[in-house]
């Protein structure tokens, strides 16, 4: 089939790269010209687990093209993805103008029968809006599909092409069919395209990360209560994730859910919900809760060095918002290292694909190391806010040699407390008791 996709962003480039790899003859539309450049030089733009592959592949085969041009890919595609930014607005709601403008555009384009499918997340009734958009301008006739994307980066590649379910909101039976058609040979294994109406399907993006937000925040309560009455919610997480009811997965407490996706979504359906009427009580405490989660490690921070991290340097370990990925939107660790910064200290960072994503938004303000050993070098403490694999199995002898306190202040409970208390390092994770050896200093 021929497909467009307008947006070649984290999603935009993964749709269309993986409905490539499937026969698709697929162009990508993006409006920024240098990223359209450099993927036809055959760069990848973003840092995503097998990506490289099937891009390579697709482009030798010339299924897979890109464009600066909307017109271009208009006239391409009878299936047109919209992938693109739906960012925070300053009130917290999901900003539309990208999705509707392309829309705009889209009416003055089309030439014949499209189906024009949102893949952006949006609030309920966003197709209707689309649908306007379009027919405000055009005498021709289309039908807009609500398709929801629930990959996960990092695992995005995986993700797309054995989903666990495909959501299709659709009222088109003749657009429902293409969809169907489309996505035949991605659930070749038995998984379901659920069909159902736009809003319905719309909903069920933000119903799902909300929920998978909120099943995170509830976990980092618990940690925080096992602080407070000496139980180690690593052994709780398990007594309860053992239940096939509530699941093992989404249940590990850390420095808090960050990333382009749980953020804004929450606090989207949270607004969505006063738009309409309903005041979703729940929300509104998980963004609370997650807000103050990033920041949980400082008061443990400030009382070790008793409340002054004037001239300390830090290193931290891991920069982007989870494992596997670049992006560091909404990152936690960006709150640590500002509130580091605010009180004087210095920080020396490592992380395997974030560092140049950090440095464009901190430029020399903060040291970028070679390696994460090298980020130990001259610095007090060591502080790890993401779960890179590389850190889980670390060689406890060169941190101990090089931090000048052989103490680490741990955002996502990497290390077992037996462990450390074996390599005599003072360790404070998340709701586990703290791991506290008289103190050498280098
Ligand atoms: N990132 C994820 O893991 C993920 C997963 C599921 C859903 N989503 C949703 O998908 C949507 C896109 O997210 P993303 O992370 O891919 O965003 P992104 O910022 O990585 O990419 C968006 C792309 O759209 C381009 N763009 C902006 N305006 C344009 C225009 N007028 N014409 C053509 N291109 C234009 C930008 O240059 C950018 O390359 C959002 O609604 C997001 O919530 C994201
Ligand atoms: O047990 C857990 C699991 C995750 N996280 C954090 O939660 C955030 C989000 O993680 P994850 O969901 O793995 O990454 P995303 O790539 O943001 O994916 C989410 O957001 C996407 C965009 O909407 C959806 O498509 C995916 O289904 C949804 O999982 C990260 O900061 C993680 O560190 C935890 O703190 N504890």
């Amino acid at each position: 089939m021929k497909i467009s996709v307008i947006g070649t962003g984290y999603v935009g480039l993964v749709t269309g790269t993986c409905l490539a790899e499937t026969g698709n003859e697929v162009v990508c539309v993006d409006i920024d010209e240098n990223k359209v450049e450099r993927m036809r030089n055959g760069e990848v733009p973003i840092y995503e687990p097998h990506l490289d592959v099937l891009f390579e592949r697709n482009i030798k085969a010339n299924r897979l093209q890109f464009s600066t041009s909307l017109k271009e890919g208009i006239d391409h595609g009878d299936i047109i993805f919209l992938a693109l930014p739906t960012p925070e607005d300053e009130d917290g709601s999901a900003d539309l103008s990208y999705v509707l403008g392309v829309s705009d555009e889209i009416g003055k384009l089309l030439s014949g029968y499209k189906v024009i499918v949102d893949k952006s997340t949006v609030p309920v009734g966003t197709a209707e809006k689309v649908r306007a958009a379009i027919l405000k301008n055009s005498k021709f006739d289309f039908d807009v599909v609500s398709n929801p994307e629930f990959l996960r980066e990092g695992f995005a590649v995986d993700d797309f092409l054995k989903p666990e379910r495909i959501v299709v909101g659709s009222s088109s039976e003749r657009a429902t069919d293409l969809m169907k058609k489309l996505y035949k040979p991605y659930v070749r294994s038995g998984n379901p395209i659920i069909v159902m109406d736009e809003k319905s399907a719309e909903l069920t993006k933000y119903a799902a990360n909300s929920f998978l937000a909120t099943k995170i925040t509830f976990m980092n309560e618990i940690a925080n209560y096992c602080e407070k009455v000496g139980a180690d919610v690593d052994k709780v997480r398990i007594g309860m994730g053992t239940d096939s009811r509530i699941g093992k997965r989404f249940l590990f407490p850390g420095i808090g859910y960050g990333g382009s996706c749980f953020p804004k979504d929450v606090k989207a359906l949270h607004k969505s919900g006063k738009e309409d009427g309903y005041d979703f009580k729940i929300l509104e405490s998980v963004i609370d809760v997650n807000q103050k989660q990033k920041l949980s490690l400082l008061p443990k921070i400030e009382s070790y060095f008793d409340g002054d991290l004037k001239g300390k340097t830090f290193a931290i370990w891991g920069l982007a918002f989870k494992p596997e990925t670049d992006d560091i939107r909404e990152a936690p660790s960006l709150d640590i290292i500002s509130s580091l910064l605010d009180r004087g200290a210095a920080v020396r960072a490592f992380d395997p694909e974030a560092m140049d994503n950090v440095s464009r938004r901190y430029g020399d303000r903060i040291t970028f190391s070679t390696s994460m050993y090298d980020a130990l070098e001259g610095s007090d403490v060591l502080v790890i806010c993401t779960e890179w694999s590389i850190f889980r199995t670390p060689d406890f002898n060169k941190i101990k040699n090089s931090l000048r306190y052989p103490v680490i202040f741990d955002g996502r409970n990497l290390y077992d407390l037996m462990d450390m208390e074996k390599e005599e390092i003072t360790y404070f994770s998340i709701g586990r008791k703290p791991i506290k050896k008289t103190t050498l200093v280098h």
